[in-house]
């Protein structure tokens, strides 16, 4: 990579794409105008241009990738054969990145007819640099290629290397995690209602605890348990919560949601 700021073509600037390339923008990773957005969808493309307008728009992702050092692909699952067949041949010279799930690194690799590829799980906290992603690699991914990646997720949160073998367990995970954890959020602000707290501040309330006991968690390196058996006096009112959670299953019915996306996600590698 010749440039500490590589040229970027983005296919594919829907809701993952946004986050993590605006992300990038806001982390000074990129600068806008360094960014082409291929996008066939009108509205994806007037986001663009109203959101980030110094980025280039085009309906053409052919054109986009013409001068593209790092081309990051982030379309539907379904549409990576196409798109990959389609721009093959133009983006063959730069450094080629797919977010999308289950679409395996060989996959990727066999479609493209070249080894430098490299597979991301990203998820949406990217935009407020508070992501969590995982990357593999391909063959013939240098170092040089490997750290502008690791540079590139690192700006907008944290990035992990793992094996190609563990991209589902990981979109299970954390590709798919906040939508879980938008839900947990949304139901204890619920139950905060339920108990006569307004609206507005159960929200905030709920929301807070999770982004504090994330916080704690991750600054003392305390295991959770540990931390739960510290909020929980004898007879107290938390041990009464815990046991409403283990009576409706709140553990087993994570473990299974995050076991349900890993094995959809390699459906989808399969076509
Ligand atoms: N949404 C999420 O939280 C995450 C999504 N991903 C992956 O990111 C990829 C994109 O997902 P989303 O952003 O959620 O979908 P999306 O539907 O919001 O965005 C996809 C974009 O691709 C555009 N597009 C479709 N076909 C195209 C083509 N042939 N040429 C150019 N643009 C085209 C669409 O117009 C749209 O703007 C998927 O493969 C998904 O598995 C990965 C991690 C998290
Ligand atoms: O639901 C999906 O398929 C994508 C992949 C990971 C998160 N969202």
């Amino acid at each position: 990579m010749e440039s500490t700021k590589p040229q970027l073509a983005l296919i594919g600037g829907g809701k993952m794409g946004r986050a993590l390339v605006q992300g990038m923008i806001d982390a000074g990773f990129t600068t806008a105008d360094r960014v082409t957005v291929g996008d066939r969808n009108t509205d994806s493309q007037a986001w663009w241009k109203q959101n980030v307008p110094q980025a280039k728009v085009t309906a053409d992702s052919k054109t986009a990738v013409e001068a593209a050092d790092v081309v990051l692909l982030a379309i539907k699952p379904h549409g990576v054969p196409a798109v990959v067949a389609e721009l093959k041949r133009t983006a063959r010279k730069s450094l080629l990145i797919s977010v999308a799930a289950g679409i395996q690194l060989g996959t990727l690799v066999r479609q493209f007819g070249c080894s430098r590829v490299v597979r991301v799980m990203p998820n949406t906290p990217s935009l407020v640099g508070a992501g969590a992603s995982a990357y593999c690699c391909g063959d013939d991914v240098s170092s040089e290629d490997a750290a502008y990646v690791d540079g590139m997720l690192s700006s907008v949160g944290k990035a992990f290397r793992v094996d190609d073998k563990l991209m589902d367990a990981v979109t299970g995970v954390s590709g798919s995690g906040p939508a879980y954890v938008c839900m947990i959020i949304e139901a204890l602000a619920d139950g905060g209602v339920l108990s006569g707290l307004p609206r507005d501040l159960a929200m905030q309330l709920a929301t807070q605890t999770v982004l504090g006991t994330a916080t704690l968690i991750q600054q003392t390196g305390s295991h959770p348990a540990v931390l739960k058996d510290a909020v929980a006096s004898p007879g107290g009112t938390t041990i009464a919560g815990i046991a409403a959670l283990e009576r409706g299953g709140l553990r087993n019915t994570l473990i299974s949601a995050v076991q349900a996306a890993a094995l959809r996600g390699e459906e989808l590698g399969k076509g």
